[in-house]
């Protein structure tokens, strides 16, 4: 194998046979690499490479122990390695320090091996070894590097660890902390992080941190104009070196150049924050007490920590931006929350002038067709039980309308006798009938221009409906014995409690006047569909009746307040304002005791007599005093009666204490 090895280096050398033992001691010589040939533990040869690893002539080194030239602290470890080498190959391979001329210490890697040259070392001393000796200072240097470059990558793993998953409330706190961390690791001043502002002449600082002895940036908006070359730099998306200030500094950087002179900059560097294809800001990193001394490749890789910061920020951006949108959507909500809320205490204030209360969605339902239908000439046809308050809700149109300014005129056609009908609406010259000494203007005349408002419609006779549908289809008719057309400009509105459709089909009632009334039908529902509203009304009452009878009434039970809604009121309103009247009536004191009617909720109940009504509020007030009848807190003076007349009531209605046990 020895021989093939040889002819293909002679091969490759060009002929191998012509070096001569000159030429091999020429090329140890030149040889780069420390060589040495070592018997008995003292050096036979050194070359100039391995002098100058020691820093010394070859020739001084020469017959010197080489223990002696190790490092004492390697000495014995050195050693060591040496006897324990390989009995096979002879040859060992140790890494060692050396020991310079100066002391100084120099790291080496040695590789010795079994030397058969017999001509150089005389074998009578014991076997000698050959060993090439190689300089470790630059392969330590490189060691370094590697080793800087996965702390560095390890910086970057533990930033982005940081900012993964982290809520965009917490990002301002982990970029101060990274802030720091960049700072420790990679030992420049200071670290800021510059944020692009809305507008062109600032940058926003959000955040600085600088080590001790050294100012951190002052946080908050500042002018571009202050330093545009390096700003604009950046801006651009292009990184910024500085290693020298002022030399590195271009020709127009003059404010840069004096900013830095003022502040004690000597070196910055800085990266541009680039995310989602945005430019975000910059990442400064300034160095105050020395120059920086990083190597290249850690400029290159800042590049990749800008990436982490750009991130979170473009992550804190777009979180700010949602939760904005999420506070406006919910303030707007809030605000058409309380217009809505406002716009129904407007109709029921505007009603409540009109003297509708209500805040069911019954009611309100009612009170916005009213709105809506107010404006319109459309004639409206009020439905729903008796006592609804249609009546109330006619004149709420009326006074909605454009034609508010002229009185409301009111017909209720069940109260009229058939034969005075039709003068009482349409008018009538002198003598037109027996009787009819003068003439009569009729309500459509005096509603011209006006609302005119028909109530029980249902009971309007069916001889006349025609000539009232006339009026409402062109607005002419004749009063009554004259020849003569009037023209009028009303406004109908129509109620009734009765079922027209029934009226119809039973011919009591035109189907094509029931059609022309019909255009906006409002039902109003009956006051046990609307229950919310009892209290509201039951206190508008209790405020009107006790102005007109000089009371005060502050309570009123929770339990009334609940029989009271819980009751059916077959008379709807007008019965809840009676039952109040009433309990106004025979209430003393600031409490308002009212006795229920004793019906259903839906309603259909028998009717007491006032007398009843009356002896139940006396012995219940009675019950209340403990049968006390005179005196401060009396039944007298809680029924507001004198105590003679309370007792001749009672004397009237047999009311006596029954007998105590
Ligand atoms: N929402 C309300 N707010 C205040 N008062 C009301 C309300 N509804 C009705 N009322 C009062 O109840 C009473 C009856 O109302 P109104 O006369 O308007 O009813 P109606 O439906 O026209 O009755 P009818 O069919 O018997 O003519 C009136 O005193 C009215 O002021």
């Amino acid at each position: 194998m020895g021989n093939a090895k040889t002819a293909s280096l002679k091969n490759q050398a060009g002929g191998l046979d012509d070096i001569t033992r000159m030429d091999y001691q020429l090329l140890f010589d030149r040889t780069p690499v420390g060589i040495y040939v070592v018997q008995a533990g003292r050096f036979h040869y050194v070359n100039p490479a391995l002098g100058q690893i020691l820093g010394r002539l070859p020739k001084t080194v020469h017959s010197q122990p080489l223990s002696s030239f190790i490092h004492p602290d390697d000495r014995v470890v050195a050693e060591d390695c040496r006897r324990r080498r390989d009995r096979e190959t002879w040859s060992i391979r140790f890494q060692t320090r050396m020991i310079q001329a100066d002391g100084k210490p120099v790291a080496v890697e040695v590789v010795e091996s079994l030397f058969n040259d017999g001509s150089r070392v005389d074998h009578s001393d014991g076997p000698a070894f050959v060993g090439v000796v190689i300089d470790m200072t630059d392969r330590g240097q490189a060691d370094k590097e590697a080793r800087q470059r996965l702390n560095f990558e390890q910086l970057l793993a533990n930033l982005s660890a940081r900012f993964v998953n982290l809520p965009g409330d917490q990002i301002d706190g982990q970029i101060d902390a990274s802030l720091k961390s960049l700072v420790e690791f990679l030992g420049n001043d200071r670290s800021t992080l510059v944020e692009v502002e809305g507008d062109d002449e600032h940058v926003m600082i959000t955040h600085s941190f600088a080590v001790p002895g050294c100012q951190p940036f002052p946080i908050g908006p500042f002018p571009v104009a202050r330093l545009p070359w390096f700003i604009n730099e950046f801006l651009s998306g292009r990184d910024v070196f500085v290693r020298v200030i002022p030399d590195d500094l271009p020709p127009e950087a003059t404010d840069e150049r004096k900013y830095c002179r003022e502040h004690g900059i000597q070196s910055n560097v800085t990266v541009p924050l680039k995310a989602g294809g945005e430019l975000l800001g910059g990442l400064t990193f300034a160095f105050i007490r020395n120059q920086c001394e990083w190597p290249s490749e850690i400029i290159v890789r800042l590049g990749l920590i800008g990436e982490v910061f750009a991130n979170a920020l473009l992550r804190r951006r777009t979180e700010q931006a949602l939760q904005k949108a999420i506070e406006e959507k919910n303030r707007l909500r809030r605000q058409l929350e309380q217009e809505n809320l406002y716009l129904r205490e407007q109709v029921i204030l505007k009603h409540q002038h009109g003297r509708i209360v209500g805040h069911s969605d019954a009611i309100t339902r009612v009170l916005a067709d009213v709105e809506r239908v107010a404006t319109t000439d459309a004639p409206v046809l009020l439905t729903g039980e008796t006592g609804t308050g249609k009546e109330l809700l006619a004149q709420s149109i009326h006074e909605l309308s454009n034609r508010k300014d002229r009185p409301m005129i009111v017909v209720n056609c069940a109260s009229l006798p058939a034969t005075l009908v039709e003068s009482e609406l349409f008018g009538r010259t002198a003598g037109a009938y027996t009787g009819a000494a003068s003439a009569q203007v009729g309500r459509f005349e005096l509603a011209d221009g006006s609302t005119l408002f028909l109530d029980e419609i249902g009971e309007f006779p069916l001889e006349l409906q025609a000539k009232l549908l006339r009026v409402l289809q062109d607005g002419h008719f004749e009063r009554l014995g004259a020849a003569k057309t009037i023209s009028v400009d009303v406004r109908i509105v129509a109620a009734t409690n009765r079922d027209l459709e029934a009226a119809m089909s039973e011919n009591r009632f035109r189907a094509d006047l029931y059609h022309r009334l019909n255009v906006f039908p409002i039902r109003v529902p009956p006051l046990r569909d609307r229950r919310d509203d009892i209290p509201p009304l039951t206190w508008a009452f209790v405020e009107a009746f006790g102005r007109r009878m000089g009371k005060s009434i502050q309570c009123i039970p929770r339990k009334t307040m609940q029989q009271l809604q819980d009751y059916g009121w077959p008379g709807n309103v007008r019965e809840l304002s009676n039952t109040i009247e009433r309990a106004m009536i025979l209430t003393g004191g600031d409490t308002l005791h009212i006795e229920i009617p004793a019906m259903s909720r839906d309603g259909s109940a028998s009717h007491k007599t006032l007398k009843e009504v009356e002896r139940e509020q006396i012995l219940r007030v009675l019950a209340e005093t403990g049968w006390r009848i005179r005196g401060t807190g009396g039944a007298a003076a809680r029924l507001d009666v004198k105590p003679t007349t309370l007792e001749a009531r009672m004397a009237r209605l047999g009311i006596t204490r029954p007998n105590r046990s």
